[in-house]
C-alpha cells in the first residue's frame, strides 16, 4: 500500500505518517492539494495531510479541497505533538542573529510569532508550502544566510544546525492531520484506536432566521457531543457560509442518522465527510 503525504522528507506529516504507517510506502508531494489528487490519479492508496494545528486552528486548503473539489473520505485522524526549532546552514551558525530571512510553513510561522517578534524584528519571514521544504532550500542556500523553521528530522535530513531549540509560542502544540482513502482502508487496526469521530458538513437554509440554533439543538436533545464547529465560506457571495461539525462518536444506526434526517427537515444540506479512528502519538 502506497501512502502520499505532504512533503518532502522530513515534514512534520512525515513524522506522523511513519509513527502510524509501518512498512507501508511513502510517497512526497510538495503541496496538500496535490497529496489528494494522488489519490484521484490512483497513484497512492492514501493520502496524509494536516488540516488543524492546536495554536493555529484549521488549514483552509484541506478543508476547502475536501468539501470543494474532491469526494474523498476521511478514514482516520493522527494528532501529533509539535515541536518548532530555528535552524540555519553549518557556515552560518555562528551569525545566525543576522540571518537576512526566516522560511517556513505559514501554520509553522504563525506558532512562533512571539518568537519571532522577538528576536527578528524587522527580518522578511516568508512562507513555503511545508516545514521541510524550508530547510531544503536553507541547506542548498548558503550565501542566502537565511533560517528555517522546521522539526529536528528535517535539521538531520537536510544537515542544519538547530541553533534555537522549541521556540512553539505556547507549550502546549499538537497538528492533527487527515488520512484520506477511497479504499475502505481499516485505520482502527492500522492505528489500534477505538476512539472514533464523524465529520458533517452542513448547509443552511438561506435567511432563515435561528437556523443555526435549530441545527445545534438536534444534536443537543439527543446529547451528541460536538467537539468542534467551523464555519467556512462557500465561495458564492459575501456572507455565505456553510458549517463543518465534529462529532466525538462513530456513525451510529439511530443517532446520528436521526439528526441528520432532522437537519434535512430544516432544509438542511447534510454531508458526512467521514467516520472515522482518531490516534494519538507521540515524538518518541
Ligand atoms: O510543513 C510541515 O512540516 C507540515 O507537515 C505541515 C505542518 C506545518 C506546521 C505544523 C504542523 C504541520
Amino acid at each position: 500500500m502506497k501512502v502520499g503525504y505532504l512533503g518532502p522528507k522530513a515534514t512534520f506529516t512525515e513524522l506522523a505518517v511513519s509513527k502510524v504507517f509501518k512498512g507501508f510506502e511513502l510517497e512526497p508531494y510538495n503541496t496538500i492539494p496535490e497529496s489528494i489528487d494522488a489519490i484521484v490519479d490512483h497513484k497512492v492508496d492514501l493520502a496524509v495531510v494536516p488540516v488543524e494545528n492546536a495554536l493555529e486552528g484549521s488549514v483552509n486548503i484541506t478543508l476547502d479541497y475536501l468539501t470543494h473539489i474532491v469526494d474523498i473520505p476521511i478514514v482516520g485522524e493522527i494528532t501529533l505533538p509539535i515541536k518548532q526549532h530555528l535552524m540555519v546552514h553549518p557556515d552560518n551558525k555562528d551569525h545566525w542573529q543576522s540571518v537576512s530571512k526566516v522560511f517556513s510553513h505559514s501554520h509553522a510561522i504563525a506558532q512562533c510569532h512571539k518568537f519571532l517578534h522577538t528576536h527578528f524584528k524587522g527580518v522578511p519571514i516568508e512562507s513555503i508550502s511545508s516545514t521541510a521544504a524550508a530547510a531544503k532550500m536553507v541547506m542548498e542556500q548558503p550565501k542566502m544566510n537565511a533560517a528555517a523553521i522546521a522539526n529536528e528530522l528535517a535539521a538531520k535530513e537536510y544537515g542544519l544546525a538547530i541553533v534555537q531549540k522549541n521556540i512553539h509560542d505556547f507549550h502546549f502544540n499538537h497538528t492533527s492531520f487527515f488520512v484520506l482513502s477511497e479504499q475502505g482502508l481499516d485505520f482502527a487496526e492500522i492505528s489500534g484506536s477505538s476512539h472514533y469521530k464523524t465529520t458533517l458538513m452542513v448547509t443552511l437554509p438561506s435567511d432563515q432566521a435561528g437556523a443555526l440554533h435549530q441545527v445545534l439543538s438536534a444534536f443537543a436533545w439527543r446529547k451528541l457531543n460536538l467537539s468542534k464547529i467551523e464555519s467556512r465560506p462557500m465561495k458564492t457571495g459575501i456572507g455565505n457560509y456553510f458549517f463543518i461539525i465534529d462529532l466525538e462518536m462513530k456513525l451510529d444506526d439511530v443517532l446520528i442518522p436521526g439528526a441528520i434526517a432532522e437537519l434535512e427537515a430544516l432544509g438542511c444540506g447534510v454531508k458526512v465527510l467521514g467516520s472515522y479512528p482518531s490516534v494519538m502519538v507521540n515524538l518518541d
